[in-house]
C-alpha cells in the first residue's frame, strides 16, 4: 500500500524514532514498516479501529512483549538518538526505568496509598527515608492528588475511587523521573468527572515528561494531543499535528474514520 503520511513537518525535538518496526506475535503480522517520530514534550495519540495494533504498537516501547515467547521486533526504536531500545544488548528492565506505563483499568497494589508510590523508588535500590518523602509528595503533587491523600497516606491504596487510583498509578509511574510515558486508553474505566480531571493532568504532565497515548475516543484525542497517529491493520497511515490529522486528512482511511464510516 502506498501511504501519504507526510503532513507538515513536525518541528519539535524527538524524544524517540521508530525506524522500519515490525512486529510478530508467533506467525502473526502485527505491526508492519512503521516509521514516526515521537515529539518530545508533547502529546501524542495513536487512534484507529478495533485490532489495528495501536496497544501492541505501545507495548513495543517498553518491551512488554519480551515477556512473552514466540513474540519478535524487527527494527528499532531509537531513544535519543542513541540507545536502540529494541537492541538485543539492552536490558528491558533498564527501558523499562527510562519509559513507563499506565494500564486501562487502575492497578493500585495492595498496600498503603505512600506504599504503591513508593514501589517505583524501592525497585530502584532507594531507601533514603526523607528524599522518598520528597519525591512521593512530588509525584502525588503533579498527578493532581496530594491535597485529597495527604492525611491518609498510610491508608489502603483501595479506599480511593477508580479516578483517584488511576491518579495514584499516574504517581507511581512518574515518581522515579521516566522520559516517557505510555498511556494505554487511561479513562476506559472512568466515569465523565474522573475522565476529565485525567485529561486536564495531560497538559501538565508534557512539561516534565513525553506523552504516547492510545485512545479510542476520537474528541479525546482532538481534546488532549498535540499530535496523533492513524493506524490501520498494522501500519501507520497518517501522522501529524492533531488539528492537521482532524482538519485535512491526508488519507481516505483516516478521513472515514474520523468521520465515523469505519471503526
Ligand atoms: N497476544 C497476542 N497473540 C496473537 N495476536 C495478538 C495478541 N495480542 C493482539 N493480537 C492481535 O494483534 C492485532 C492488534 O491488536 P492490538 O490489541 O494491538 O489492537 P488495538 O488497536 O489496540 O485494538 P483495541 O482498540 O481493540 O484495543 C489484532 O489482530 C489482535 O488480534
Amino acid at each position: 500500500m502506498v501511504i501519504n503520511n507526510s503532513h507538515e513537518q513536525i518541528t519539535s525535538i524527538p524524544k524517540a524514532e521508530v525506524a522500519d518496526l515490525d512486529f510478530y506475535y508467533g506467525s502473526f503480522h502485527a505491526l508492519k514498516g512503521i516509521n514516526m517520530t515521537l515529539p518530545e514534550h508533547s502529546v501524542t495519540a495513536l487512534i484507529g479501529p478495533s485490532g489495528c495494533g495501536k496497544t501492541t504498537f505501545l507495548r513495543c516501547f517498553n518491551r512488554m512483549h519480551d515477556l512473552y515467547p514466540g513474540n519478535r521486533y524487527e527494527g528499532s526504536i531509537w531513544l535519543d538518538k542513541d540507545t536502540n531500545i529494541l537492541g538485543r544488548k539492552v536490558d528491558p528492565i533498564e527501558v523499562r526505568m527510562r519509559i513507563s506505563m499506565v494500564f486501562q483499568r487502575p492497578n493500585p497494589f495492595p498496600k498503603s496509598i505512600y506504599e504503591n508510590v513508593a514501589y517505583g523508588l524501592r525497585v530502584r535500590g532507594e531507601n533514603n527515608r526523607r528524599l522518598m518523602d520528597e519525591k512521593i509528595e512530588d509525584a502525588l503533587r503533579v498527578s493532581a492528588l496530594w491535597d485529597e491523600v495527604k492525611d491518609r497516606l498510610n491508608e489502603s491504596a483501595y479506599n480511593l475511587s477508580g479516578g483517584q487510583q488511576q491518579r495514584l498509578c499516574i504517581a507511581r509511574a512518574l515518581v522515579a523521573d521516566p522520559e516517557i510515558v505510555l498511556f494505554d486508553e487511561p479513562t476506559s474505566a472512568l466515569d465523565p468527572i474522573a475522565t476529565a480531571s485525567i485529561e486536564e493532568l495531560m497538559s501538565t504532565l508534557k512539561d516534565r515528561v513525553t506523552i504516547l497515548i492510545v485512545t479510542h475516543s476520537m474528541q479525546q484525542a482532538a481534546r488532549i494531543s498535540d499530535h496523533t497517529a492513524f493506524m490501520y491493520l498494522g501500519e501507520l497511515i497518517e501522522f501529524g499535528r492533531t488539528k492537521d490529522v482532524f482538519n485535512k486528512p491526508l488519507n481516505q482511511q483516516t478521513e472515514d474514520y474520523i468521520s465515523g464510516r469505519i471503526g
